[in-house]
C-alpha cells in the first residue's frame, strides 16, 4: 500500500514503453455514490493513478471548469471527511492508486495527525497540497511518512533553480511539473521552451517526471511526453466525465499508450 503500490504503478507502466496519464477528477461531482464506479473506469480507460480532488470553498490554484466542479461537489455536501468515508468502504478491494489533492485548511480543520490515520485507512497513497509550501512542510510530512503515504511536490515554472532541485529531491511518488504560469484550466498551447525545462526537471528527479495544467488533447500528451514520463489532465477529465463522454475519454487516456501505437 501507499508510495509502494504508486512506485509499482510507474515502473509497469514505463518498462512496458508506455507513459503515465493521472487523470484527476473532482470528488462528489455529481454525488459520492458514482465514485467507485468512475474510479473503475478510469482504471479500466488505462489510467496508472487517479488524482482526486477534494471540495473547497477557496480553490486558489484552479480554474472556472475545476471550480464549478468543486461547487457541484460542495452543493450534493462532500467533504473531505465524506470522501475518506467513501474511499474507505471500497479500500480492500479497488486496485487503482489514488492520489489525494486537497488544500491545507481542510485538512488543519480535521487535525493533522487524524487525517494521516483516516488517509491510511482510507487506502490514499499519497497526497498532492498545492497551497503548502516547501518551508510548511513540517507540519504534515513526518505524519505521511509514519503511514507511508507519498507527498508529491509541485515544481513551478517560476521557481528558481535552487529551489527545484530541492523540490525534486523531496518528492516522492512522482514529480508534479507544472507547465504554465497560472490556474488549471485547459490550453491551447504551451511555452515553446517547454521541453528543455521538463527535460532538466528529468535530470534531478529520481521518481517519475509528470506533466501537469493545461493539457487537454492527445496532441498535448504525445508533445509533451516528448520529454517526461507522463501527464495529469484535470480540465478536460472534469468535463468529459461530467457530460458522460466517456469514448472520448477513453481514447484521450489510451494517448499514453506509446507501446500500442508502435506496434499499430
Ligand atoms: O486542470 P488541468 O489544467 O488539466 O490541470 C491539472 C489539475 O487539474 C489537477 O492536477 C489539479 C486540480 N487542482 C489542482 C490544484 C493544484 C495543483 C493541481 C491541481
Amino acid at each position: 500500500m501507499g508510495k509502494q503500490k504508486m512506485d509499482q504503478a510507474f515502473e509497469t507502466v514505463l518498462a512496458r514503453g508506455d507513459k503515465a496519464f493521472v487523470p484527476y477528477i473532482m470528488a462528489g461531482d455529481g454525488g459520492l455514490d458514482r465514485l467507485d464506479e468512475d474510479l473503475a473506469f478510469l482504471e479500466e480507460s488505462g489510467a496508472t493513478v487517479v488524482e482526486l480532488g477534494i471540495p473547497f470553498s477557496d480553490p486558489v490554484a484552479d480554474g472556472p471548469t475545476i471550480q464549478e466542479a468543486g461547487l457541484r461537489a460542495l452543493a450534493e455536501g462532500v467533504s473531505l471527511r465524506s470522501v475518506l468515508e467513501k474511499l474507505k468502504e471500497s479500500s480492500q478491494t479497488r486496485t487503482i492508486p489514488i492520489v489525494l489533492m486537497t488544500y491545507i485548511n481542510p485538512i488543519y480543520a480535521f487535525g493533522v495527525k487524524e487525517f494521516a490515520k483516516a488517509c491510511d485507512e482510507a487506502g490514499v497513497d499519497g497526497l498532492i497540497i498545492p497551497d503548502m509550501p516547501m518551508e510548511e512542510e513540517p507540519i504534515i510530512a513526518n505524519e505521511l511518512t509514519a503511514f507511508n503515504i507519498a507527498l508529491i511536490r509541485l515544481a513551478a515554472l517560476t521557481s528558481p533553480k535552487e529551489r527545484l532541485v530541492e523540490i525534486a529531491k523531496r518528492t516522492e511518488g512522482f514529480l508534479y511539473a507544472v507547465t504554465v504560469t497560472g490556474t488549471t484550466g485547459a490550453r491551447t498551447s504551451f511555452k515553446e521552451n517547454l521541453a528543455g525545462h521538463l527535460q532538466d526537471l528529468k535530470e534531478l528527479a529520481s521518481v517519475p517526471v509528470l506533466a501537469g495544467f493545461g493539457v487537454s488533447t492527445a496532441e498535448h500528451v504525445e508533445e509533451l511526453t516528448k520529454s517526461c514520463d507522463g501527464v495529469v489532465v484535470g480540465s478536460r477529465i472534469v468535463d468529459l466525465l461530467h457530460k458522460g463522454e466517456k469514448d472520448t475519454l477513453r481514447e484521450l487516456i489510451q494517448s499514453a499508450k506509446l507501446s500500442e501505437k508502435a506496434s499499430l
